[in-house]
């Protein structure tokens, strides 16, 4: 299979196809340091990044703003001090789409990303 990062991210749409929960168990196996949580119903993936002080994870953080504008698919970012908090989630969609773990490979390759 292509490498998650490398596939195409499809339109956010309402009736997107929200993924199995085998597709789910699957898919995380490919980026190991994401956690699946569900708030107020909704799955969504997290992953919190560390960094040396408040600039660089200033400077992660619009690096992965950038790659999100990119394919119009967008995640919440709660920038810190040291500290970069993920979260992937199809918001028309409800859930977590294929497109969700394509990002978070995408925002893995970030962290090498100067
Ligand atoms: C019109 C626009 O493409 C949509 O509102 C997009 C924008 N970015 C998005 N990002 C995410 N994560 N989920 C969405 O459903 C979504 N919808």
């Amino acid at each position: 299979m292509t490498e998650l990062a490398a596939q195409a991210c499809e339109a956010c749409r309402a009736d997107a196809p929200l993924v199995s929960d085998e597709e789910l168990a699957e898919l995380l196996r490919e980026i190991p340091d994401w956690t699946p949580i569900a708030r107020d119903g909704v799955m969504q993936l997290e992953r919190v990044f560390k960094f040396r002080n408040f600039k660089q994870a200033l400077a992660f953080t619009n690096r992965v703003g950038e790659i999100a504008e990119e394919v119009g698919h967008h995640p919440a970012l709660l920038t810190e001090w040291g500290k970069v908090t993920v979260t992937w989630w199809s918001h028309e969609a409800g859930g977590l789409h294929k497109n969700d773990f394509i990002m978070a490979a995408r925002t893995d390759k970030q962290l090498d990303a100067e």
